[in-house]
């Protein structure tokens, strides 16, 4: 399939109709993995960009090759200072062209990139006419035999839309030179400006596409007509998410008797300093006063003694279990490169992708993990006490890590990761707590 897409965006480049032939060719063959669109819609301040990222990093994360596609960055690259309101008056003949211009070269990116590589693009735009998403569906499916899946926001709830205004729109490249008020003013009559044009998809005059509504941050939804796997784990995931502001709190175990000996898996129990992390976290959590918290742990001894002492309630999860080192279990990394040295030699050049014998790979435990994340995005305050291997695979998700510096990120014993959802990420800050531990950490060697 990449090299058949590789002749394909070789040939696009070279003679256009004659790629376009062959795409429509390709329609009449089922493709493995049909690339998907999809394609925002909405009024603006209706969280478009947020699902775009979020979702993208979701997709990211279980391993499917996506990319953002924006327009308003295609429009400020094109309008270097933006002007104001009237910039989306659709009577503004010039600036309907500018911005159709901006789509259309957006489009064009987006198409390439899944000609070429990407598995998901996501078009970040209003797409706000039946018109618009008529262009995109005719350019998109029949042209490029791509599936196209429209995510409608839909949201009247004033509140929602000051507080996107205020949390997001004002620091956008737009305004940064404008006063607050002004600028708010600004863009609530850029809406107005939208809302003359606007068609919601219509389930009668559009009811050929494959759509979902989402109304109020996810209140209700309407799901029409799911094409496919990627489509449904969208629509899963969308299903799931929340904006209530919330705290998840990262740490592994206290140290082992193990880490002690500088051994790795096994199921031991803490060690001293282990203990006294222990209660130093119980402390901790005490004085973080969080309200509702609950705390998840492994079916592993030393997560579940390291959270024994905190006052909330628990639950432990088997798919939090460390990664399963196989015939190196109970091994340390000198006694695994004499014994195995292939092996040893195998995994440093592509930890992500290297399964132990008789074990699991990094890319195993992100899918073991797929209900934890999904669980954890339902949730609100959660404190996960895991593992080393396990939390670098969390991490990653909610700070978009690539898979090959995944399996080294520093995730050192004895600390605290606090992670805060806000606008279209989250904050991480790290807490060390005052108690020795062993480095179970091993870097990236030098030629690798
Ligand atoms: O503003 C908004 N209006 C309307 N729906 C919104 C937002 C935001 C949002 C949240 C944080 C920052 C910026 C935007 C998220 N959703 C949203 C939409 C669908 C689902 Br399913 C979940 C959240
Ligand atoms: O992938 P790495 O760097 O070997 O780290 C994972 C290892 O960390 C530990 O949790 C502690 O050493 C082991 O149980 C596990 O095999």
């Amino acid at each position: 399939i990449n090299a058949w897409r590789k002749r394909q965006s070789l040939a696009f480049h070279r003679n256009p109709l004659r790629l376009r032939r062959r795409m429509s060719q390709a329609c009449r063959d089922r493709l493995v993995r049909t690339p998907t669109v999809i394609a925002m819609c909405g009024l603006p301040a209706r969280g478009k960009t947020y699902i775009s990222k979020k979702l993208a990093r979701y997709l990211h994360w279980i391993g499917i090759k996506t990319k953002v596609f924006n327009v308003g960055e295609y429009r400020r690259d094109v309008v270097k200072s933006y002007a104001d309101k009237d910039f989306f008056d659709p009577d503004n003949a010039e600036a309907v062209a500018v911005r159709n211009l901006c789509a259309q070269n957006a489009l064009e990116d987006m198409c390439n990139y899944l000609a070429d590589e990407g598995e998901v693009a996501i078009f970040d735009a209003t797409n706000t006419t039946r018109e618009r998403r008529r262009v995109i569906y005719d350019y998109c499916a029949h042209t490029f035999c791509f599936r196209v899946f429209f995510v409608e926001s839909i949201c009247d709830s004033v509140d929602i839309i000051d507080a996107n205004i205020r949390e997001v729109k004002l620091k956008s490249p737009d305004y940064k030179t404008v006063p607050q008020d002004e600028a708010a003013s600004d863009f609530l009559s850029r809406i107005k400006q939208y809302e003359k044009r606007y068609e919601t998809i219509d389930d009668k005059t559009e009811n050929n596409y494959s759509f979902i509504k989402i109304f109020n941050c996810g209140e209700r939804f309407l799901v029409h007509k799911i094409g496919g796997h990627i489509q449904s784990r969208v629509v899963y995931f969308l299903m799931n998410i929340h904006v209530l502001p919330r705290t998840i709190y990262l740490t592994r175990h206290g140290e082992s008797e193990l880490n002690q000996q500088h051994r790795i898996g096994g199921d031991p129990p803490l060690s001293r300093n282990g203990k006294l992390y222990a209660e130093a976290l119980a402390e901790y959590m005490d004085n973080e006063n969080i309200p509702d918290l609950i705390v998840w742990t492994s079916q592993m001894q030393r997560t579940i003694e390291t959270a024994a002492k905190i006052n909330a309630p628990k639950e432990q999860w088997k798919a939090l279990n460390e990664i399963n080192a196989g015939i190196c279990e109970g091994l340390t990394y000198v006694e695994i490169a004499e014994r195995f040295p292939d092996e040893f030699a195998a995994r440093d050049q592509s930890k992500f992708y290297y399964r132990y014998p008789g074990g699991e790979s990094y890319q195993d435990l992100v899918a073991r993990l797929e209900p934890v994340i999904m669980e954890l995005e339902r949730a609100e305050n959660v404190l996960v006490v895991c593992h080393q291997a396990v939390a670098r695979c969390i991490l990653s998700y909610f700070l978009d890590t690539d898979a090959e510096d995944l399996p080294y990120t520093k995730v050192p014993l004895h600390t605290i990761i606090k992670l805060t959802p806000m606008a279209y990420g989250c904050t991480m800050e790290c807490i060390p707590l005052p108690i020795e531990a062993a480095n179970t950490h091993r870097d990236r060697p030098k030629n690798c």
